[in-house]
């Protein structure tokens, strides 16, 4: 049996932190995932998903900009987009393989699953540890109704060859409103099942509401307050039942309705690490509260939202705990979120009905920006924003934006988050013109 000083279960964003922050520190340290590795983000996750996009951008652009001096109508091959996204995709298992093993970190190919508190098993070995984080992500949620078997996954939409004719997705959130804007600009009929009353509800209500133009234009059928129970095979296809709602034919139907620790293999009884209602119960430094050996990072831990910066931040976090003791927290003010629409429609800090739950005194400010320079120049109806300014201090509290660059500019609102800069701060800024962000200093 071989023991290391850490052992990391799985092999994405949290794991090749952690992995790599505490193997430089001298310690012994071995890597395991069962699928290639890379994880959720650079294999079936943000940068193939964004690959598409760059795809459905150029039919969009050269959509709006028709009558505008450009002519011609383009249309996405979608092999070809596939085969691009590939060439990003592909390389990346190897070049981890290779840098795991530059690093002096034992990689290992296979599920693994606890065999004591102390003890992995993986490829028919028994590894001993004096630390383990569980960096196992996230997967899909069951969904259990007559025909669920037929519903693909992302990581099954991100790898299709040729894209059907009619696509369902159930679910309203970022895969939905991301596969739908994807798909509808390579010239898919796509309908939406959303059981909550509107899209993207995580995002700001008056913000998704002028998004949603976007999807009418598209054709995107969305249907809020519809849950999905029953998927049937048809001569002709699939036929996707939602409650209260007329049936849809179908040749595809995604999953999008929502992701959740991904925990059932480890065997976590054998561990003696404790779960809560799907969740890991942990401590307030990512630690087991059953198991002092055992930490957690990234979507496996659900402490903050399941997105990339978040994994690497709790494997810093994590790498920290276990080099020097519990010393470091997650900090998770200022986490900026981008739902990849097009355009795409981003948010940090809190919400208006966040802020006034809070019971906190601010200044918002919301505007329908359409005839800002930024949108007209590239012939775009969708842009708008709210921002929330805390009275007497000045701080940047929430900021929302939808449009143009609004992926690119709420870094910025997240960067006066985190360094508790003011409004002030933002407006005195010199900001290169005209950029998205020259926009900023008129938002606060
Ligand atoms: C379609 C899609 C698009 C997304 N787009 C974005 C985006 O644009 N921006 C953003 O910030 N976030 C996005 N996310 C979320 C982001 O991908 C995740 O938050 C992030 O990748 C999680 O990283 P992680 O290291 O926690 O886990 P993962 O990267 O999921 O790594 C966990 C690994 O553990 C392995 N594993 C699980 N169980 C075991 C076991 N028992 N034994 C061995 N190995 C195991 C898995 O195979 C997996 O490779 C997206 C997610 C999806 C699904
Ligand atoms: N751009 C990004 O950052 C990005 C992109 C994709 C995914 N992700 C991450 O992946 C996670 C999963 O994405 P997601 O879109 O699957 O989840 P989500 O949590 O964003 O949305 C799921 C939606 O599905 C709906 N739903 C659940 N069950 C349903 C049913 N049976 N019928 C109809 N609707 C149903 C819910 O109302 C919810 O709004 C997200 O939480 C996110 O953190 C991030």
């Amino acid at each position: 049996m071989r023991t290391y000083d850490l052992v990391v279960i799985g092999s994405g964003t949290a794991a090749q932190v952690v992995s790599a922050r505490v193997r430089k520190a001298g310690r012994t340290v071995a890597v395991m995932d069962h699928r290639p590795f890379g994880g959720t983000c650079a294999l079936r996750g943000c940068d193939p998903k964004k690959m598409l996009v760059s795809g459905a951008e150029t039919i969009d652009a050269a959509h709006r900009m028709q009558g505008h001096g450009v002519t011609g109508e383009l249309r996405i091959s979608w092999p070809e987009l596939i085969a691009f996204k590939r060439t990003f995709t592909d390389p990346v298992p190897q070049k981890q393989e290779a840098h795991y093993a530059a690093q002096g970190i034992d990689a290992f190919h296979g599920i693994a699953r606890f065999t004591g508190p102390d003890a992995v098993s993986v490829e028919g070995q028994e590894l001993k540890a004096r630390h383990i984080v569980i960096a196992t992500g996230a997967r899909p949620v069951p969904l259990q109704f007559l025909g669920a078997e037929h519903i693909i996954t992302s990581d099954r939409f991100l790898k299709l060859e040729s894209l059907p004719a009619r696509i369902v997705l159930i679910g309203g959130g970022y895969i939905a409103a991301e596969f739908s804007h994807i798909a509808a600009r390579a010239g898919a009929q796509v309908t939406v099942f959303q059981r909550a009353d509107r899209m993207l509800p995580r995002f700001d209500p008056d913000l998704v509401g002028w998004l949603m133009v976007k999807f009418a234009e598209l054709g995107i059928d969305v249907r809020p307050r519809s849950t999905v129970n029953r998927i049937e095979q048809t001569a002709n296809g699939l036929l996707v039942h939602a409650d209260g709602q007329q049936s849809v034919a179908a040749d595809l139907v995604v999953h999008a309705a929502g992701r959740e620790p991904d925990l059932d293999a480890l065997d976590l009884t054998a561990a003696q690490v404790t779960v809560s209602k799907k969740r890991l119960e942990l401590n307030e430094y990512l630690q087991s509260v059953s198991n002092p050996l055992v930490y957690a990072a990234g979507d496996a831990a659900s402490m903050g939202p399941p997105l990339t910066p978040v994994s690497a931040h709790d494997g810093r976090v994590v790498a920290t705990n276990i080099l020097e003791g519990n010393s470091r927290k997650p900090d998770y003010r200022g986490v900026p979120s981008v739902a990849f629409t097009i355009p795409p429609i981003a948010s940090v800090g809190l919400t208006e009905s966040q802020a006034r739950a809070q019971g906190l005194k601010f200044k918002m400010k919301s505007e329908n920006t359409p005839n800002w320079y930024t949108a007209r120049r590239l012939a775009e109806r969708v842009y708008g924003y709210k921002t929330l300014v805390e009275e007497g201090t000045d701080r940047i509290l929430g900021a929302h934006i939808v449009g143009p660059h609004a992926d690119e500019v709420i870094n910025l609102f997240g960067l006066a988050i985190r360094h508790n800069l003011t409004a002030r701060d933002l407006q005195t800024s010199m900001l290169a013109y005209p950029t998205g962000a020259s926009d900023i200093g008129s938002m606060v």
